[in-house]
């Protein structure tokens, strides 16, 4: 284990009070997260939670107001074109050149990272129909997305950071792209980071998860370890039940069919006291789906943006 001042290798990203402001607005907050090497790691956070910010201080094109930002083990401020050969980097507001065309975007990638496997990009970029002659202006936004993970795959990359790689794909297409991402990660020891709001993705192939809100670290574990965080109860309770502020853990409330349901986390059979004791008749508690616990959990701080 590594002391204050040593900064691991094994750890892919790792920041130090992270903080990015603009303006008014404080986008990343005392960030401090560390990402061990290999695997899939998904970050995920409402809307406006910081997740591009971090993406854009990591690759170097935004500097931090405060605190520090490593990549790889070097300072994200100062990467060479070296360091940036190792990384793959995908989002949407990737800009290629639309006058280009796609064969000429591939030979000139091609003939610049030296680790290029042409094996890669022809099985990614065989799932769309992008012809070589085509000019990367002309690709609908799927195909350009299918593309830029063709090439970012094909450079062979140590590390992968993918800024919601799947919007805008269709099915099969996304089917296809997260195969790709699992296939580079097993044969490749390529370590990928990427964020999405897409919860059934995220369960079928992501090894951790990092939740991130309002520019802070909140949770970080396998997805089923935060799923087993929430539990789901359901209660016959007469009248309105215990007042809401009481409930310990409460994350949702919902009145069904004349039942309770409760989301709640971090609770355990002292829920179920809890409730018989506020009148419940039947108390019944059932698993929750990644989506479902996610949701949940960021919707409450919404709801609640003066909590600790
Ligand atoms: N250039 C900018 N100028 C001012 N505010 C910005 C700028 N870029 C981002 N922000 C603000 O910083 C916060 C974080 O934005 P960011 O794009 O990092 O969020 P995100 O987690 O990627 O969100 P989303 O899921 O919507 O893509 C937001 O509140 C956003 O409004």
């Amino acid at each position: 284990m590594g002391d204050a001042t040593d900064y691991a290798n094994d750890y892919v990203i790792e920041t130090r009070a992270l903080s990015k402001r603009y303006g008014r607005k404080l986008a990343l907050d005392n960030l401090d997260l560390r990402i061990p090497r290999g695997r899939i790691h998904a970050i995920v956070g409402a809307n406006g939670a910081g997740k591009s910010t971090l993406f854009r201080i990591l690759m170097g094109f935004l500097p931090p107001s405060a605190g520090e930002a490593r990549i790889l083990g070097k300072d994200s401020q100062s990467l060479t074109p070296h360091d940036r050969s190792r990384i793959g980097f995908v989002n949407e507001e990737h800009t290629l050149a639309s006058w280009m065309r796609v064969s000429q975007v591939a030979a000139m990638q091609q003939h610049q990272y030296p680790r290029w496997n042409q094996h890669a990009y022809d099985n990614v970029i065989g799932h769309y129909h992008v012809l070589p002659e085509q000019k990367v202006g002309q690709l609908s936004r799927g195909e350009r997305a299918g593309f830029n993970l063709a090439l970012a795959l094909a450079q062979g990359p140590e590390l992968l950071v993918l800024d919601e790689p799947t919007l805008g794909l269709d099915v099969v297409a996304k089917r296809a792209f997260l195969e790709s991402l699992m296939y580079s990660n097993a044969t490749d020891d390529c370590t990928v980071i990427y964020c999405s709001h897409q919860m059934e993705e995220i369960e079928r192939v992501a090894d951790n998860l990092i939740i991130l809100e309002r520019g802070q670290l909140r949770h970080m574990s396998a997805p089923e370890d935060f799923t087993a965080r929430v539990s789901h109860w359901i209660a016959d309770v007469p009248f309105k039940g215990p007042a809401l502020h009481t409930v310990p853990g409460l994350l949702e409330m919902q009145q069904l069919d004349g039942l309770q349901h409760y989301l709640v986390l971090d609770q355990d059979e002292g829920f179920e006291r809890f409730l018989r004791e506020a009148g419940a008749r039947n108390v019944q508690s059932m698993p929750v789906s990644l989506d479902r616990a996610v949701n949940a959990f960021l919707a409450k701080n919404h709801a609640a943006p003066t909590a600790a």
